[in-house]
């Protein structure tokens, strides 16, 4: 663990240093500040002087963010991929029509970019359905309530801990449909189910409230970049004699839910040449 944790050091010393280098070499003309590059600004000051505890922004907070972000950038975003190519695999006819998506939207003889996702609608209940049945995060993060409640009956006293079952919303029959344990993207094309909004709690992948993800938006362009990438640029098989009802879908136990194995699978490359 010792060495685990000198070894992170190491990287995050050296993204750190990367960007402080960066800055002195600009001397002020630094057009594209990136997050960490806020950060080093407002490091070893007063954050808010006039206030009662004067929080200081040292290095070893920087470092800790940047690892909180990566750790939580990371497997969630990696693990939506996977399931998703998992269930696009499961289910064929669903893969045909996001294939043809891209087909239509971007052509055989490019790659999809950022800008194109607003384009790819199918795309985007395609992500919504695997969230649904395979939330990164089934139980999000526990919350304490702040009072005693009654909701439908139930009685919380105050202080209790809170888990919010989000893969058990996403499987309730009640809440969606009879064919709830079908991969079944369609089913968002008609309602305005959309994340973090409002009073909308039937899909929280991302959570909700003051705690939610920060980082939706870009996990969200990241996940969808990624796996319009990988279903536009290449056809995918399963390993010869693995059908798709076969096809393992063990979850790991832990504060994420990935895949308990990797998804094994063969790529074929599928775009024009001139696309490379
Ligand atoms: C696309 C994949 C992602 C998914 C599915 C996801 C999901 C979540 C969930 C469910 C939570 C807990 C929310 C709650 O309990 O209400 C969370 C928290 C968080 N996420 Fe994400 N996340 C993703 C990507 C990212 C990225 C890319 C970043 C940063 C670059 C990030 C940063 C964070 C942070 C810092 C928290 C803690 C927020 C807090 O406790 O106040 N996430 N995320």
């Amino acid at each position: 663990m010792k060495k685990v944790g000198k070894d992170l050091d190491k990287v995050l010393e050296n993204i750190i240093m990367q960007h402080e280098q960066r800055a002195r070499e600009q001397q002020g003309r630094h057009d594209h500040k990136d997050f960490f590059d806020v950060l080093l600004s407002l490091m070893d000051q007063p954050m808010n002087p006039q206030d009662q505890h004067v929080y200081i922004l040292d290095r070893t907070n920087i470092k800790a963010i940047l690892l909180d972000m990566m750790v939580a950038a990371f497997d969630t975003s990696s693990g939506t991929v996977e399931w998703t190519l998992t269930e696009l695999l499961k289910n064929p006819r669903v893969m045909k029509n996001l294939q043809q998506e891209l087909e239509r939207e971007i052509g055989m003889d490019q790659m999809v970019e950022e800008k194109d996702l607003k384009k790819l609608n199918y795309l985007d209940i395609v992500v919504k359905e695997s969230y649904r049945l395979h939330p990164v995060a089934p139980f999000l993060v526990s919350r304490e309530s702040m009072e005693d409640i009654t909701i439908e009956g139930y009685f919380i006293p105050k202080k209790s801990r809170i888990l919010v079952n989000t893969w058990a919303i996403g499987r309730d029959p009640n809440v969606w449909s009879e064919n709830v344990e079908e991969f079944y993207p369609e089913r968002f094309i008609d309602n305005n189910v959309v994340y973090l909004r409002g009073n909308e709690f039937r899909l929280l992948p991302f959570g909700s409230g003051r705690r939610a993800c920060p980082g939706m938006n870009f996990g969200l362009v990241i996940v969808r970049l990624v796996l319009a990438q990988l279903v536009h640029c290449f056809t995918w098989e399963l390993p010869s004699g693995v059908e798709t009802k076969d096809i393992d879908m063990t979850e790991a136990f832990g504060l994420s839910m990935v895949r308990a194995n990797h998804l094994l699978a063969k790529p074929t490359y599928r775009l024009l040449d001139k696309a490379m």
